[in-house]
């Protein structure tokens, strides 16, 4: 017979908890951030994120009329700009598992007029409320490394994705040089925790950011792990010398 005191388990960061427990300590991360997420993105990333973003919506082949899916969508910088691209014939879905971040979303895309072609549901990424081969495009940006069943959600995407649809997904990757690889360390330990707690009062989450970048699978594994749920043609690019990478796979 099972033991039953011997949980699944899996990383919060680099602590070990019981799977059961990831998701809410992921919620209680983006519950407290949620507030200060723009800013404290364009401040440890000096805004290069805007780069990395504006290259995923360039890789995306996008076109009007369109069906996007931004899961994990958070604060809505992708939704922001699939939205101008699929015009009113199209429509984006801005998913998230975390209510205040959607709220922060739903919020900004109001006061930059963005309306009519965006809808905003809340879902967990491993069991998305959509139909069989729903949307050309889904992505996932900064997203992934946050979810407990990382496989389960993958072939969910795979799932709704309509045959000649692509996922891109967006995320913190392997540093390619050693260098750059101990500075990249120095600055997300050291002065990451400490940006947090002066902006947005919390040292803790951005702790859990630094920790949970290094326990994400690295370029290969990930690829990997796509064309395991079935994604083909799957590729990635580095960028910033591998501190972020984007993979694409497509569903034939
Ligand atoms: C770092 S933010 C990224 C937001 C946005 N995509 C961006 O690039 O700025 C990560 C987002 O993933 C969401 N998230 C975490 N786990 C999730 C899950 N299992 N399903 C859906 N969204 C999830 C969080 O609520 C949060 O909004």
């Amino acid at each position: 017979m099972a033991d039953e005191s011997q949980q699944e388990t899996t990383h919060f960061g680099f602590q070990t908890v019981a799977k059961s427990e990831k998701a809410d300590k992921v919620a209680d991360v983006f519950h407290s951030v949620a507030a200060k997420y723009d800013l404290m993105n364009d401040l440890m990333s000096f805004g290069i994120h805007r780069v990395w973003k504006r290259f995923t919506i360039d890789s995306s082949g996008v076109r009007r009329g369109q069906r996007v899916l931004d899961l994990a969508g958070g604060t809505g910088d992708l939704t922001a700009k699939f939205s101008r691209l699929v015009g009113e014939t199209g429509q984006v879905v801005l998913a998230d598992i975390n209510s205040s971040m959607l709220k922060m979303g739903r919020e900004k895309l109001r006061n930059l007029g963005i309306s009519g072609n965006v809808s905003y549901v809340q879902a967990n990424a491993e069991a998305l409320p959509f139909p069989d081969n729903y949307f050309d495009c889904i992505t996932i940006s900064f997203g992934l490394r946050n979810v407990t069943e990382k496989e389960k959600a993958l072939a969910s995407m795979f799932r709704v994705l309509k045959p000649g649809g692509r996922l891109l997904v967006l995320e913190f990757s392997k540093p390619l040089l050693e260098p750059l690889s101990k500075a990249y360390d120095a600055y997300s330990f050291h002065i990451l925790p400490r940006i947090g707690q002066l902006v947005a009062k919390d040292a803790e989450s951005y702790r859990y950011l630094a920790e949970s970048i290094r326990m994400h699978p690295d370029q290969e594994t990930l690829k990997a792990m796509m064309n395991d749920v079935g994604f083909e043609n799957t590729t990635y690019f580095n960028m910033t010398g591998g501190i972020v990478a984007l993979h694409r796979g497509f569903k034939f």
